[in-house]
């Protein structure tokens, strides 16, 4: 691409050898962002790397970052960054990709949910780690929903396998591809079967109040309810709220499931952390009079750190903050990337900046002890980019690092962990797929329940 011409390239831009080379962006994408940040993150701060369906331009240092957390949505769009890298309007279609509302159900509600969501959240984590794991009696509490539950796992395979496919082909050819090859429609309509009931039901409701005026007491509060109300307010049929519902769980809850993973892949595979973990939780909860609640988790510090340098070095994608620019963006330094073009930071390479962390590739568990509020998990810097930076970044990480928190509190205070023993104590390999990395799903964590913890206290 020409009006590109003037942006550093990593390998080729010779036009047919620099397609051949794209090829290998899904293997080595970190590689390349890696060698571009060593080159130009402090020496004009942009390169380029080819994909096979487009150009990306990788924006890394500090200085850049912050000048890049600056540009507003119609210079620098999240929703066509977000589109770009996850296809979305090839998989669940335009309506979901282009409405600019489309997050603003869960930007609006979640943060400002956790004091009344504490006990739907406790009850979630007993619930969840009781069916996988157990409780000391043997007892296994009632699951959950499993037809549904499986649904939006299917979902998710289906999304990932579909856009792996569809962006290896160039723009023109998506369309195409998308209709012989995108495999979402089967577990959208399986999703909306089950769904359906529920979406009539409250949807008769919700009108019925809006009608009369009436308030609805017990409303739920949840992530359907929110985008029924959505499509209330906007006269959509019932079945336009599944693919928002199914996208938003699969860009919200299987990015923190993934970045859970990989921190207990960390502790399992390093379980001299745990003692100072549980120590931690079980002060706090002492001073709370034993109640797990809000207050409890808030005073987590440590719990804090870990959760953040395993963010830190077992991320789950080299790139963050994905745009696409809708004008031309000149920065300081006088680079000038034109508009339609996709634009990302350096995550993974500016967690590994000795510049920014000393000892950058060692994994000390307590970095950030003493840090909270100015450089917790949740504060989003130049220099640690896992929820993005500026006006898009993630409005639900506070939600999410602290039900990460009171998960791995409960997990260290009610068993012991181990790593597979395969791995003999070594952390697994991840699997990467372009800027994404997934953490190795053929590995196993061994729990096992602190026999000690159930005799001396009940489960609460
Ligand atoms: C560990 C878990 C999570 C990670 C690592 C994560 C990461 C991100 C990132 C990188 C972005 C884009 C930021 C940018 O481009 O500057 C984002 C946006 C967003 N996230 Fe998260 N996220 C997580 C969990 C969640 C959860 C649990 C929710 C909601 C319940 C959520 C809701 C959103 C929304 C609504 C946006 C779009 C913001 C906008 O439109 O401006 N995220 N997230």
């Amino acid at each position: 691409q020409t009006h590109l011409g003037h942006i550093p390239t990593i390998g080729t831009s010779v036009p047919v050898l620099s397609y051949i080379q794209s090829l290998q962006f899904f293997k080595r994408a970190g590689e390349f962002i890696q060698e571009g940040y060593n080159k130009h993150a402090y020496n004009g701060g942009v390169f380029k790397v080819a994909m096979p369906d487009q150009w990306l331009v990788v924006i890394a240092g500090p200085t850049m970052i912050e000048e890049m957390r600056r540009l507003p949505e119609d210079i620098a769009s999240l929703l066509g960054g977000g589109d770009q890298s996850l296809a979305t309007r090839h998989v669940v279609g335009t309506r979901v990709a282009e409405d600019p509302d489309r997050m603003a159900f869960v930007r609006a509600r979640v943060g400002r949910n956790i004091p009344e969501n504490f006990n739907m959240l406790q009850e979630e984590l007993t619930t969840a780690l009781s069916s996988v794991i157990g409780f000391p009696d043997g007892s296994l509490f009632p699951s959950r929903d499993q037809q549904l539950l499986s649904v939006f796992t299917q979902f998710a395979r289906d999304y990932t396998i579909s856009r792996r496919l569809i962006i290896m082909f160039p723009n023109i050819l998506k369309p195409i591809v998308s209709r012989v090859f995108n495999r979402t429609h089967g577990s959208v309509r399986a999703a909306y079967t089950l769904l359906a009931p529920a979406i009539r039901e409250r949807r008769q409701k919700a009108e019925e109040c809006l009608k009369t005026g009436r308030v609805w007491h017990d409303k739920p509060n949840d992530m359907l309810m929110w985008a029924i109300e959505r499509a209330v307010q906007e006269g959509r049929p019932d079945e336009s709220v599944v693919p928002s519902l199914l996208f938003a769980e699969y860009s919200t809850v299987r990015v923190e499931a993934m970045n859970f993973t990989q921190a207990l892949f960390r502790l399992s595979a390093n379980p001299q952390y745990i003692a100072s973990l549980r120590e931690e939780v079980e002060e706090a909860l002492a001073a709370n009079n034993g109640r797990w609640n809000k207050t409890v988790v808030t005073m987590l510090s440590k719990m804090d750190s870990f959760l953040k340098e395993s963010f830190r070095l077992s991320g789950v994608t080299h790139t963050s903050m994905w745009r696409q620019t809708q004008k031309p963006v000149t920065f300081s330094n006088g680079t000038t990337i034109p508009s339609g073009v996709f634009v990302a930071a350096a995550a993974a390479a500016t967690h590994i900046d000795g510049n920014l962390y000393p000892n950058p590739h060692t994994f000390d568990p307590w970095r950030f002890v003493g840090c909270v509020g100015q450089n917790s998990l949740a504060t989003t810097r130049p220099d640690f980019l896992p929820f993005g930076h500026g006006r898009h970044a993630c409005p639900g990480r506070h939600f999410a690092t602290y039900q990460m928190k009171l998960l791995l509190a409960y997990i260290v205070t009610k068993y012991d962990l181990a790593m597979d023993p395969r791995l003999e104590g070594k952390l697994p390999q991840s699997i990467t797929f372009g800027t994404f990395i997934f953490p190795n799903p053929s590995v196993r964590v061994m729990m096992r329940r602190r026999v000690h913890y159930w005799t001396s206290r009940r489960w609460e």
